[in-house]
């Protein structure tokens, strides 16, 4: 039988920490890595983090937008590069963010997580705004095919403060907040003992208790944790954070490691993995 997602990530977790690499090849990036901004550029840029990420952490987030942005070409560079991650024995989050009807959200789920698909990734961001219930189609893949899904219910960004701290009317969670409902939701999908393998997306600049979440509430599932360096958040905030949580929570790192450059990076992740681990500790 496929082992689990959830598994595979605590195994990770355990051997390599929680730093999650973002491969996020923005435009001014690319500038400074001095690579061009074309769909060339963004396939040695993502090569190039897998081959620092490698033997040095143990999962990256390869930001599809910044691929996609470059067509069909971009798609066939991120095609190689999530290859190459998988082949490094890397686990890798495909941050598509998709979201729609299930029937609909279920073709995209079997892009991103078909054993064998050039997409292949081992899990992917989704969006619950349709209701979780409307991701049950990726989630079932999930479960079944041993990958995993990550949706968003707490995110950084200060915008989606008023629609997730919104108290719904009805159902189970009737008077919750939002991002309570959908962690409550995707909480209920993981059945089994140890880590699940569907998880929420919970922004490390935001405080649990102002979108009427507890930390306990995240025990169990694997929390993907953006915010830190260019959005403001501090590793040291981890534990005050996420208190019992921060063990299955992933530390994700995009702008703040890659603006070290294509020379720097390696140095820049060894030395985010010893800081990240020294504030666990
Ligand atoms: O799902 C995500 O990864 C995500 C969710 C969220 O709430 N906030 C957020 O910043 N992200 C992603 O995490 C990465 C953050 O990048 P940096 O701000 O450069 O560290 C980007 O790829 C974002 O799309």
């Amino acid at each position: 039988m496929t082992p689990g997602f959830g598994a595979r990530l605590q195994s990770v977790l355990d051997a390599r920490g929680p730093v999650c690499a973002g491969i996020d090849p923005h435009r001014s990036l690319l500038s400074d890595w001095g690579l061009p901004d074309t769909a060339a550029g963004v396939r040695e840029f993502g090569l190039r983090v897998v081959e620092a990420a490698t033997g040095r952490i143990g999962v990256v987030k390869p930001q599809v937008s910044f691929f996609e942005r470059h067509g069909s070409r971009g798609f066939a560079a991120l095609e190689e590069v999530l290859a190459a991650a998988r082949s490094a024995g890397l686990l890798v989050v495909a941050d598509c963010k998709r979201g729609d009807i299930g029937s609909t959200l279920d073709a995209y789920a079997e892009a991103w997580l078909t054993e064998g698909g050039p997409l292949e990734a081992d899990a992917m961001t989704a969006v619950a705004y349709q209701g979780v219930g409307s991701l049950d189609p990726a989630i079932t893949r999930a479960l079944t095919g041993g990958k995993g899904v990550f949706v968003l219910a707490a995110t950084s960004n200060p915008e989606a403060r008023d629609v997730q701290t919104a108290r719904t009317i009805e159902g189970p969670r009737a008077g919750r907040s939002v991002a309570a409902g959908i962690v409550g939701e995707v909480r209920s999908r993981n059945t089994g003992e140890g880590l699940g393998s569907i998880g929420v997306v919970v922004g490390a600049t935001i405080r649990l208790v102002d979108y009427g979440l507890t930390q306990e509430e995240l025990v169990g599932m694997p929390v993907l944790a953006p915010g830190f360096g260019h959005q403001g958040a501090k590793f040291a905030d981890l534990p005050a954070r996420y208190g019992p949580a921060a063990a299955s929570t992933l530390v994700n790192v995009s702008r703040s490691v890659l603006s070290a450059g294509p020379d720097g990076l390696a140095a820049a992740l060894d030395a985010t993995r010893k800081e990240v681990a020294e504030c666990l500790a």
